[in-house]
């Protein structure tokens, strides 16, 4: 299995600061990752990087075999490669544009329409994805509309239009109710169980938006990695108090996660 990311001694320092500290970790094709950490942990800003966005200040980053920053690298050939679901990208979507036209426009990387004349087998994609994610009857309707849930929906949906080889979800489920959440995390186990989807990688902040069939976590703190591996050895109760900072208990019922603080003594 070939890297689709890897990061080696990477460091992104902002005013003197190190916002992600010496970190190594390797994405392995088909492989299904969690990021976990606390509030400023550095979650955002390496999925920043695992986007092509972001350079590191020390380290080399590798995307799907790219090294970023060095020549020959055009960082405009990696993007398209790359899906990306977030709050960041919610805001650049134009408001007025129906959902059908905001995943459409995911095929001709840009975030507005430009013309009418989509190629039909475009459209049949953009509507497969958005029925894949319980979209359909909400096809004609402006994104600016939309609940946060059906955003987030229609965002999964476009960030895949691209046949990406990474899809990369920043806090997909931040938001929901208890029933948004649920449909969510039922809609991204199917695709995380799907042997032809892309490697994934998601940022949350919560063990019970894990989805079954993601495989991995990387927990941080403070910009630097705690714990990294099969979620099966690293998502335990000890790593999980350490990358909180207080005494948690962890526990796995089926395929699904729930954590909760042990009582103050
Ligand atoms: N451009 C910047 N300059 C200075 N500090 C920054 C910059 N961008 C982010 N930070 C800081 O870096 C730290 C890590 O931010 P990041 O957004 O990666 O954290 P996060 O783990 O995603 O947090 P959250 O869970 O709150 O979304 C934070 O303390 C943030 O304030």
């Amino acid at each position: 299995m070939s890297d689709v990311l890897e990061l080696l001694d990477v460091s992104v320092v902002r005013d003197g600061r190190a916002l992600v500290d010496d970190v190594s970790w390797a994405v392995k094709e088909g492989e299904r990752w969690v990021i976990l950490g606390p509030n400023g942990a550095g979650k955002t800003t390496l999925l920043n990087i695992a986007s092509s966005y972001l350079f590191p200040t020390s380290g080399t980053a590798s995307i799907l075999g790219e090294k970023l920053g060095k020549p020959g690298t055009d960082v405009f050939e990696l993007r398209p490669r790359i899906g990306m679901a977030g709050a960041a990208m919610a805001d650049k979507m134009p408001k007025r544009q129906t959902v059908l036209q905001t995943v459409l426009t995911a095929a001709y990387g840009m975030t507005a329409t430009w013309h009418e004349n989509y190629d039909e087998v475009d459209e049949q994609r953009a509507r497969a994805f958005l029925d894949r994610l319980g979209m359909t009857e909400y096809l004609d309707r402006k994104f600016g509309t939309l609940s946060e849930g059906e955003r987030k929906r229609t965002l999964i949906a476009r960030a895949m239009m691209t046949d990406p080889e990474l899809l990369l979800l920043d806090e997909p489920a931040a938001g929901l109710d208890l029933g948004g959440r649920e449909d969510l995390v039922r809609r991204l186990g199917r695709l995380a169980q799907d042997p032809y989807a892309p490697s994934m990688v998601m940022v949350t902040h919560h063990v019970e938006e894990i989805a079954p069939g993601f495989t991995h976590v990387l927990m941080i703190r403070q910009g630097k990695v705690l714990a990294a591996g099969p979620m099966e050895t690293e998502l335990t109760s000890r790593n999980l108090s350490l990358c909180f900072g207080l005494p948690l208990l962890v526990e796995q019922r089926g395929n699904r996660w729930s954590a909760q603080g042990l009582p103050l003594g």
